[in-house]
């Protein structure tokens, strides 16, 4: 590879700054074109997307491409998948890739990898189908019917929000006795809340923590403990409740997490992108193992088509383009996620983390400062109920809003008449698109309420209020119907997404140095509290 040269620097970053100067086609105008809007689709693992509401012009999307082939994106994930140390402030491989992709032949991570992670997988499903069966027993000889997940960011938001997304798959399960919790807030409330009804006899608890010393996670697991004695389990019975997931097995052996109940991962698995290793056991135990094996193939699945896909039809090289000129040279500071599917409640936190932990970010891989923008402040939530909360402000407020909309082809829910729900859903997600892409302009606005026979005052008084600019840009996500394996495809997307955008701002994405300063701050507090109560 090449020395690193700031995305600024680059000839076509250059030539995307002159074409954002230049006149800038609406996209009323942009979307007229039929030839252009059918050019616009790209699709791989059972995923499409539709992007003739990005405001890209055939130059823009020439400029975008010769970026990332300026950036050489696609080395630098090469550089990832052969274990590179890409996570150079850590001095760590990035391989959560080699997670869903232990049956692959010739693995360019190597095979000794693939070893560590098939065996552990396995230890990991095994013992999900034990709890699942009932099989685990506590401390009165009873089985263990509540799973309780103790764990903070990637230990949790992975995790729950797949849990969320896919259990409803599995609610008739016969096989499935067990419901799992999810508590990741040391505030008391959050875990009195989740032991208020159930039984310390029938109840396990998962600390889950790549690092082990998250001092949440840690006041978490103590008080976890402290409820268990406290509702009969003698201590040397401890161990039967609970069950360790990190990559530091040295320090919850030496709490007492016995062997056979710690499963590990290992370093170079960022936090974030952990649901694929033992960190999804309790989305194991809630869907079980074949669902969730399924989801690592759906994940191996992207990843494929992100290797292998030709630029202009590569998914998650896409979409981060968008993203970057979105940001980058049409100014939008934030990007709103915007699923129509319930189960993807939890989707826009899952990617809040993965995306602004990631990209949030300053300082070049070289050591110098970022003079560009990097990651947008990413938000949102289930899209139905943004547009009776907040797409009042994407609609008309100043900011610039980028969007993704995501939606189901097929939705399967058991109710009989959930055709006619997913009807109604789908109509919405393609009405707001549209009207956010070419908006209503004051003389349709005008002839629109002349047409309904107001009178004319009316009229001219309430036509600016009741105009829509447009020109939002979006991408509608298609998933054919909610599966474990789409799930896996749907996450691995983003993850690639976030990676591309790193490659091409020439920035770390797999360190996350920012959210150290408050944890030593909080640790100092507490030595200095402490000295002051001891003198
Ligand atoms: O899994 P743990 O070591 O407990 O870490 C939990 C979380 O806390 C950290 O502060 C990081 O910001 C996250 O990336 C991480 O996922």
């Amino acid at each position: 590879m090449t020395p690193f040269v700031p995305p600024h620097k680059r000839q076509a970053w250059q030539a995307l700054q002159a074409l954002a100067q230049g006149p800038q086609p609406h996209l009323r105008e942009l979307l007229k074109s039929a030839e252009r809007n059918a050019a616009l689709h790209a699709s791989g693992a059972g995923i499409s997307i539709d992007y003739e509401r990005q405001r890209v012009t055939r130059e823009v999307m020439q400029q975008l491409l010769a970026l990332a082939d300026e950036s050489q994106v696609m080395p630098q994930a090469q550089a990832m998948f052969k274990g590179e140390p890409i996570n150079a402030t850590e001095q760590r491989a990035v391989l959560h890739v080699a997670l869903r992709g232990s049956h692959v032949p010739n693995p360019p991570w190597g095979h000794e990898i693939s070893k560590q992670v098939a065996n552990e997988l396995h230890r990991v499903c095994t013992f999900a189908e034990k709890v699942r069966e009932g099989h685990m027993k506590g401390f009165g000889g009873e089985s263990i019917t509540d799973v309780v997940n103790l764990g903070i960011g990637g230990s949790d938001l992975g995790p729950r929000m797949t849990t969320e997304a896919l259990s409803h798959l599995t609610r008739d399960s016969f096989k499935n006795k067990v419901r799992v919790h999810y508590v990741s807030n040391v505030d008391a409330w959050s875990l009195y809340t989740a032991l208020a009804y159930l039984n310390p006899a029938r109840t396990a608890f998962v600390v889950q923590s790549k690092t082990f010393t998250t001092q949440e996670t840690m006041t978490l697991a103590a008080s976890a403990k402290r409820w268990l004695t406290d509702g009969g389990c003698p201590a040397d019975q401890l161990g039967k409740h609970l069950i360790a997931v990190t990559a530091n097995p040295h320090i919850s052996a030496a709490q007492g997490f016995t062997p056979e109940h710690t499963f590990g991962f290992w370093d170079w698995v960022g936090g974030r992108y952990s649901v694929w290793s033992a960190i999804g056991l309790p989305l194991a135990i809630s869907i079980g193992a074949f669902a969730f094996q399924d989801m690592l193939l759906g994940a191996r699945a992207m990843d494929e088509h992100f290797l292998t896909a030709p630029s202009d039809q590569n998914l998650p090289l896409l979409m981060a383009l968008f993203g970057i000129w979105n940001r980058n040279f049409l100014g939008a500071t934030t990007h709103n996620i915007a699923p129509y599917a319930s189960p993807l409640g939890k989707f826009a936190s899952f990617l809040q983390q993965m995306d602004m932990e990631s990209n949030g970010k300053g300082t070049h891989v070289d050591g110098s400062p970022v003079e560009v923008a990097t990651a947008p402040v990413l938000w949102g939530g289930l899209g139905i109920d943004g547009q009776h909360a907040y797409f009042q402000l994407i609609h008309q407020g100043k900011h610039l809003v980028p969007m993704d909309f995501i939606g189901l082809r097929t939705e399967r829910s058991p109710l009989p008449f959930a055709a006619e729900h997913h009807r109604v859903v789908l109509l919405n997600m393609q009405a707001q698109a549209q009207a956010l892409a070419i908006g209503r302009t004051p003389e349709e606005t005008m002839k629109e309420l002349r047409d309904s026979g107001m009178d004319e005052a009316e009229v001219q008084r309430l036509a600016p209020h009741r105009s829509y600019p447009g020109n939002v840009p979006s991408t509608t996500i298609w998933v054919d119907a909610l599966t474990p394996r789409s799930m896996g495809a749907l996450m691995a997307l983003y993850e690639h997404k976030v990676f591309c955008q790193a490659a091409i701002w020439g920035i770390h994405a797999y360190d996350q140095w920012g959210v150290e300063l408050g944890k030593k701050m909080a640790k100092d507090i507490e030595a200095a509290e402490a000295a002051r109560l001891k003198a």
